[in-house]
């Protein structure tokens, strides 16, 4: 029986897709595997037990992937799977800030008085807002969440422009040939008149728009970040806001300086939360988990290298390794020293991290043996046996 600990909201309908015959949900402390959203893993502890973490959601950030390679934990994440929800969520935002309608809606709640109507035609020009049809919008990363955002932004008859100099092949040929993919981020800044964030938070993307990129951006300019806190300077952000440069600030993160400026738009990490998107990534996440535990499968791992072979033999036998020399040698030696014929082997590597598949179809009787002596392999991290 597998054990498997969630954190946050995980749709029931994901987690039904774990046989109850072999998966216990939320029944130990020593999980098997882990399936969490925003959940903050960096100051959660996971024990060495823990064989995966499937973050059902696209950001990482919150999963330390140096302790997961160190005991050999694979991360997976859910790509796609709430990139419709944040595209909804930005357009509506952009339209609702062009219009005023969060101010107008305000307004409208406080009236009182048999008069309401005639209050109403009298003031309703203080929030007259503008169209968005023929204004530029700039797309910062165009992966599953920007491509998304840049085509909807396109229909409603908007200019718009991209930076994604890591862009995915697949994202490039799925992107309008309309859409111009700008060399520099200087570029899309100084003609947009919205700016939209749709990239990971890594150490190399924090502040990404710091004070010297809203300079370059022009005066009324709307920024939106719909990314991760700290990919934006929210500091930087809010105070051009009082100084007028930026007309509207719109932040799906509550910082402390976003929230107590009046002028700044904060919705609370709605991004990715809709029933869909919830159910999306929990599905993925469940079966993402299913395929690894169950056969090795490693697909939309963040930190271990692809291995998509379905189990088609009696046995598996996965060693999870350092990338450095000699490593073959030594477990196939291991495997031929128990006088065991290799059926079919296969070896995956990503930067630090290798991934070795061995499938036979007969074993012999002292396969504790042959485990202890892989796992004794310097440079082996963690070593699974699997029977079909
Ligand atoms: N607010 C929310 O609830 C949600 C937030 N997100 C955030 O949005 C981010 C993006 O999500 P997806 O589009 O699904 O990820 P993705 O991995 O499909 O796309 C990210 C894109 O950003 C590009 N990129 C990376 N660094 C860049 C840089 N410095 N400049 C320009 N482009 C850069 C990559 O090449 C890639 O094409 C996630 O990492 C997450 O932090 C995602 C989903 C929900
Ligand atoms: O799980 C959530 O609601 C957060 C979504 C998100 O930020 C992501 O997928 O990166």
């Amino acid at each position: 029986m597998y054990q498997v600990k969630t954190y946050n909201v995980i749709s029931p309908v994901g987690l039904a897709k774990l046989p109850a015959s072999q998966y216990a949900v939320n029944k130990s402390d020593d999980p098997d595997a882990l399936i969490i959203r925003s959940q903050d893993m960096h100051t959660t502890d996971f024990g060495k037990n823990v064989k995966v973490i499937a973050r059902a959601g696209a950001g990482f950030n919150n999963i330390p992937l140096d302790k997961a390679n160190e005991q050999g934990t694979v991360v997976f994440n859910t790509p796609g799977s709430n990139a419709n929800a944040v595209k909804e969520l930005v357009i509506g935002m952009l339209i609702l800030c062009n219009r005023h309608v969060i101010d107008a809606v305000n307004w409208s709640a406080q009236l009182v008085g048999a008069d309401v109507s005639l209050q109403t035609e009298k003031n309703k020009n203080h929030f007259a807002g503008h169209e968005l049809v023929g204004k530029t919008i700039g797309v910062i990363g165009l992966g599953n969440v920007g491509s998304r955002v840049a085509g909807a932004a396109q229909q409603l008859g908007m200019k718009v422009v991209g930076y994604d100099p890591y862009i995915s092949v697949e994202h490039a040929l799925q992107l309008s040939n309309q859409i111009p993919r700008l060399d520099s981020l200087a570029e899309l800044l100084q003609q947009s008149d919205f700016v939209t964030v749709h990239i990971p938070y890594t150490e190399d993307n924090r502040h990404l728009i710091g004070e010297n990129e809203i300079a370059m951006m022009p005066k009324g300019a709307v920024l939106f970040n719909y990314s991760r806190t700290d990919i934006v300077d929210d500091a930087a952000a809010t105070q051009v806001l009082d100084q007028g440069h930026l007309q509207l600030y719109v932040t799906d993160f509550s910082t402390q300086a976003a929230v107590e400026n009046p002028k700044a738009i904060v919705t609370p990490h709605l991004g990715g939360t809709t029933e869909e998107a919830e159910i999306n990534g929990a599905v993925m996440a469940a079966n993402t988990i299913r395929n690894f535990l169950e056969q090795g499968i490693i697909h939309h791992s963040v930190n271990m290298p692809e291995m998509t072979t379905p189990m088609q033999y009696n046995h598996r036998i996965t060693v999870m390794h350092q990338n450095v020399p000699n490593m073959l040698g030594q477990i196939t030696t291991a495997v031929a020293n128990a006088n065991i014929n290799i059926d079919n082997l296969s070896n995956q590597s990503r930067e630090t991290m290798a991934y070795t598949v061995i499938d036979l179809n007969q074993l012999d009787d002292d396969t504790e043996a042959l485990i202890k002596n892989l796992e004794a392999i310097p440079a082996v991290v963690r070593v699974r046996l699997l029977n079909r």
